[in-house]
């Protein structure tokens, strides 16, 4: 196996977007935690997702040191599963949940209940039931109507701690649709719109809630610490109007998630160091001007633990060489992984299991799908005698990928193999059509 970082980055050309354990192996191949990524192809069939567990797990460990003082809470939509689930649980997480499936999951594994939030936007009465029978640790409320349908859940006597999720009315993330911190979106509760107050006071008039404090998430892949230092100066100054004009000091702060991975090498992806210091610093300044103590500190990061760890192999099933352009169609796609066709998302692209002298050259990725926008990669460098039965790997597909992967076309959402120590594990098989044909009960 070679292993020479130089080696690396010419061959692996982005070793930012890779696992830290990816190195070449013999072939053309690529091993990750010690396992050969064609081998799984092989074994599992494609398209398969492969999640490093270290890399998951130092992850994970990278926030905590971030934030010693902060909870952090694991986004689950990123990606969960069991294991993912003991995973979080093993590191000190919590989790962020936003359904009763999500909530089931985690307690099926013993996930302590008070760890979890619960979002949403419109919560069902399941998801609500659900809540509060296991005991979630916080319930973030996003609408007025939800308040008092929460708190005549809550038995006699009891109190449910709650967030209420403000609007700061900062634009930050990668696109429109992930921007759930500006103005005139479905999320949150607006501060400059009076509606974020009047919650707070209602809220406060419901004996069977405890307000903790507050919430806001300002949007996904943000590439700069500073929206985070604005949604602070933002929320503690709301914080302490509601001191000054309600006579009530909220003792908490979850500033969500949203932070970015690099899909792209030279993408822009802080820390979560650095995000932590910007967090910080900007708390503790903006405390110091309001005379606010320190509130507890939540961050809810998805992507920046579960991107990075994942790997997505397809094989190619025809390729088509029209004019100048190069389509490589692979056995997977929009199903699989739709952020593409959502947000316009980039991707690299290389092939694993076979070398070749054959020069590079520009290729758009497509899946299978009935769509002319079933692209999974564009302008990306390939070989030019690229043929069928290739292996291609798809690095920094760790999250809201498999978690957002559709039943179109009846093709079967994909397995995940879990890589560690030179072993692998499946963690989630294959959809088969006798599970989809199970669902079809209408004959
Ligand atoms: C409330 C909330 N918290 C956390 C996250 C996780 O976001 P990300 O995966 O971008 O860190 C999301 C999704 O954007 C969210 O809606
Ligand atoms: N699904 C989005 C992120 C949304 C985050 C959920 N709040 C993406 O893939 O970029």
């Amino acid at each position: 196996m070679t292993t020479e970082p130089d080696f690396l980055v010419r061959e692996l050309s982005t070793p930012s977007v890779w696992p830290d354990s990816a190195v070449n192996a013999p072939g053309g191949d690529v091993s990750l935690a010690g396992v050969s990524l064609a081998e799984l192809a092989e074994r599992h069939g494609t398209p398969v997702y492969v999640l490093d567990e270290t890399e998951v797990r130092s992850r994970a460990r990278a926030w905590r040191r971030a934030l010693p003082d902060a909870e952090v809470v694991y986004a689950a939509k990123a990606f969960v599963c069991r294991a993912v689930v003991d995973w979080m649980d093993e590191e000190g997480l919590g989790l962020d949940v936003c359904s009763a499936g999500e909530l089931e999951l985690a307690a099926t594994r013993g996930f302590p209940p008070e760890r979890v939030v619960l979002h949403g936007n419109a919560k069902s009465p399941r998801d609500l039931r659900t809540a509060l029978r296991l005991g979630v640790g916080r319930i973030v409320i996003d609408s007025d109507c939800e308040i008092a349908r929460i708190a005549s859940q809550v038995p006699k006597g009891a109190a449910q701690k709650v967030l209420v999720r403000v609007l700061p009315g900062i634009e930050a993330g990668a696109h429109r649709k992930v921007r759930t911190g500006a103005e005139g979106q479905k999320f949150g509760l607006s501060i400059a719109g009076g509606d974020a107050e009047d919650a707070v006071v209602r809220v406060l008039g419901q004996p069977g809630l405890e307000l903790a404090g507050l919430h806001c998430h300002l949007g996904s892949q943000i590439t700069s610490t500073e929206p985070y230092g604005e949604a602070v100066r933002r929320v503690v100054a709301f914080l302490a109007r509601i001191r000054d004009r309600h006579d009530v000091t909220l003792p908490e702060l979850d500033l969500g998630g949203g932070f970015a991975a690099a899909y792209l090498p030279g993408d822009a992806a802080p820390s979560p160091a650095a995000y932590g210091h910007r967090i910080t610093e900007e708390l503790a300044d903006a405390c110091a001007e309001f005379a606010y103590p320190p509130p507890r500190l939540t961050v809810e990061p998805g992507r920046s633990i579960m991107a990075p760890a994942g790997v997505a192999l397809y094989r190619v099933l025809s390729v088509k060489r029209t004019g100048a352009q190069m389509f490589v169609a692979v056995d997977g796609g929009m199903s699989d992984n739709p952020r593409p066709a959502l947000y316009g998302a980039r991707y690299t692209v290389r092939m694993v299991g076979r070398t070749t002298a054959a020069p590079m050259r520009a290729t758009t990725v497509v899946g299978r799908h009935c769509e002319a926008g079933d692209i999974l990669a564009e302008d990306v460098e390939l070989p030019e005698d690229v043929r069928p039965g290739d292996v291609l790997a798809v690095p920094a597909s760790g999250a809201y990928q498999v978690s957002m992967a559709s039943g179109y076309n009846m093709t079967g959402r994909p397995p995940v193999v879990a890589v560690a120590g030179g072993r692998s594990r499946l963690l989630l098989r294959r959809e088969t059509f006798e599970d989809q044909r199970a669902r079809d009960v209408g004959v």
